[in-house]
């Protein structure tokens, strides 16, 4: 049974100092965002646009501070970034002058002290090369980050965020920048990871059809401030023997239908006829 990585969201309020009509304001992101998140449970925030879900990821990362609330990571405090959470970003970033292998394992080297033993200088080559299998890239270790695919570039991110052991690995719309058939197979990937790894996991998309196909509990923001809006579990829709989300089963798309209902009733963003004829060029 898996122990750590119990991330607990209490109250997080975050609010942003904006200039207009040049006075200083507050713009309320977040509003009193609770969530308690289980060792090893995939949760996927969706919402639309601007309701604040980079925003909350932020904050579990130690990135930015909330205006109030608190977030734990097996009842440590967060207050800054720290080992104990791993980051995943749209945009690749991996440092450009190392090779695949030296950006995998660095950050694990900077965890080993000058004077680690062999011993624990081998058991960081062994997690590297096992994840470096794990994510495909066994022929690619020797290459630069500009000799990869998109593809490629997130999954040595991935093996990257993963190779000091994080209890949390957060992931921001990841796969956001890749092409349709690349993300299915990158779903694919993922999905194999997560059943071997057993990381929380806390991922940001926009893609509902992802959420579905990786989470397991699905948390829509309601935008205006950021709140919860819905909670869905992904446990009533149809699986195949390997245990992936049958994509083309009905249940899956009304599960869909259900999800995006909720994001377009929270959406501020409205594409009206009168909203269309007055930006529609004369
Ligand atoms: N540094 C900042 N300063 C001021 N406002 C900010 C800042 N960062 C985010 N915001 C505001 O906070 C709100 C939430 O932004 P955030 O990027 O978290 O939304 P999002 O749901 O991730 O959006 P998207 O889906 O479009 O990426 C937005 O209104 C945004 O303008």
């Amino acid at each position: 049974m898996i122990s750590t990585g119990r991330v607990e969201i209490k109250g997080i309020c975050k609010s942003f100092r904006i200039r207009k009509d040049k006075k200083i304001s507050t713009w309320p992101a977040l509003d009193n965002i609770n969530l308690n998140i289980n060792p090893g449970e995939k949760v996927m925030i969706v919402g639309a646009s601007g309701c604040g879900k980079s925003t909350l990821l932020r904050l579990i990362s130690g990135l930015d501070q909330p205006t109030a609330g608190s977030i734990t990571v097996d009842r440590d405090l967060v207050k800054g970034p720290g080992a104990d959470r791993g980051v995943v970003f749209q945009q690749s970033t991996l440092f450009p002058w190392m090779t695949v292998w030296d950006n995998i394992i660095f950050s694990r080297r900077l965890c080993i002290s000058l004077n680690a033993r062999d011993e624990q200088v081998s058991r960081a080559v062994y997690r590297s090369n096992a994840l470096v299998t794990l994510m495909g890239l066994d022929q690619s270790v020797e290459l630069y980050p500009n000799q990869l695919s998109g593809g490629m570039q997130q999954r040595a991110n991935i093996a990257r965020a993963l190779v000091s052991s994080p209890k949390v690995l957060l992931m921001d719309e990841p796969f956001g920048a890749l092409d349709a058939q690349t993300r299915e197979t990158m779903h694919k990937v993922v999905n194999h990871l997560f059943k071997v790894e057993k990381t929380t996991v806390i991922f940001v998309t926009h893609d509902v059809e992802e959420a579905i196909v990786l989470g397991d509990r699905i948390i829509v923001l309601s935008a205006n401030p950021g709140r919860v809006d819905t909670t869905f579990t992904t446990e009533s829709v149809n699986r195949d023997e390997a245990g992936m989300v049958k994509r083309n089963d009905v249940s899956f798309f009304e599960f869909k239908e259900q999800i995006l209902s909720r994001i377009r009733a929270t959406t501020t963003m409205r594409a009206t006829d009168d909203l269309l004829q007055k930006v529609a060029k004369d």
